[in-house]
């Protein structure tokens, strides 16, 4: 079975590393003439995916917005997370889960397991009740060859002061999230290879200030943060430094926002920036 960090390089080999955010914001909704229920999250998930097969690799929907909808929205998310997975793109489901590690591992199972409704190839998770709590997932995500995105600093400046902290051994909080995840990763991951744990590092983060240096083993990057929230690609290289190649740029109201009539070719043209950019 190939890892999901191999399968990830793969897809971003082939696509490029622009990941497209499926985020059905109301607003939005009502932008594309959709109405704001479970039918409308399905169209817009549906027509992203459409727009993005065969144009990047990877999307990745927040499910928070189909929540709102109850389990006809939850239906509509397991649609379009098939559709994806269908059309050949990698799965990232954006669902920020974290709790004490019995109850974490329910989660793992329902987004990691190979056959599960909710079936994703990645998940994103928060490490705040402890790296520990993670375990049963990432135990989950190997047997399954799925991925965890281990949020480490947020795009948001909110998240600074909890995440720049100093631990007792004055290292930030981020950083030593990333050593607790990247010591997982050297015993799981072959030499060579992208480790399937990876974080989730703000493309808006200053990483002196968040106490970040480059990661080993290789471990992917979900850097979400670029488009709406300020970060512009032609900057990739600047801010991400040495671990640019492992970057999963992640974009989804300054894509969305084309609407349903200009949405492949905001795709198509944002890819193309990526594409620019010299890692
Ligand atoms: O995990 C995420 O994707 C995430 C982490 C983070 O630090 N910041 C962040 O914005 N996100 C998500 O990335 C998406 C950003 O959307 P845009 O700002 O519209 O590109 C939203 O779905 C956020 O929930």
């Amino acid at each position: 079975m190939t890892s999901f960090g191999e399968r990830l390089r793969s897809a971003v080999d082939a696509r490029g590393r622009l990941c497209v955010g499926i985020d059905p914001h109301a607003s939005l909704l009502a932008e594309w003439g959709l109405d704001a229920s479970a039918a409308g999250v399905r169209e817009f998930g549906l027509r992203v995916v459409e727009a993005s097969a065969g144009a990047v690799g990877i999307v990745k929907p927040q499910v928070s917005f189909f929540e709102p909808y109850g389990s006809a929205g939850i239906a509509a998310l397991e649609d379009v997370m098939r559709a994806a997975r269908d059309a050949g793109l990698l799965v990232l489901a954006d669902a920020k889960r974290g709790d004490i590690g019995s109850t974490m591992d329910a989660y793992g199972a329902a987004w990691l397991t190979p056959g599960s409704p909710l079936e994703a190839d990645a998940m994103t998770v928060s490490p705040f009740l402890g790296v520990g709590a993670l375990d049963g997932t990432f135990k989950i995500a190997e047997r399954g060859g799925k991925g965890v995105f281990v949020l480490a600093a947020t795009s948001n400046p909110d998240g600074r002061a909890l995440q720049g902290a100093a631990l007792s051994d004055g290292r930030t909080v981020s950083a030593g999230i990333v050593a607790e995840v990247s010591a997982r990763n050297a015993r799981t991951t072959p030499e060579g290879e992208w480790a399937s744990l990876g974080f989730v590092v703000g493309a808006t983060v200053d990483w002196q200030e968040a106490g970040l240096t480059a990661f080993a083993p290789p471990a992917p990057i979900l850097a979400p943060g670029f488009g709406f929230q300020g970060a512009d690609a032609g900057e990739l290289d600047r801010r991400f430094g040495e671990a640019a190649p492992l970057v999963i740029a992640s974009e989804s109201r300054s894509i969305l926002s084309a609407g349903p009539g200009g949405i492949a070719a905001r795709v198509a043209e944002r890819a193309e920036q990526y594409a620019r950019v010299d890692v």
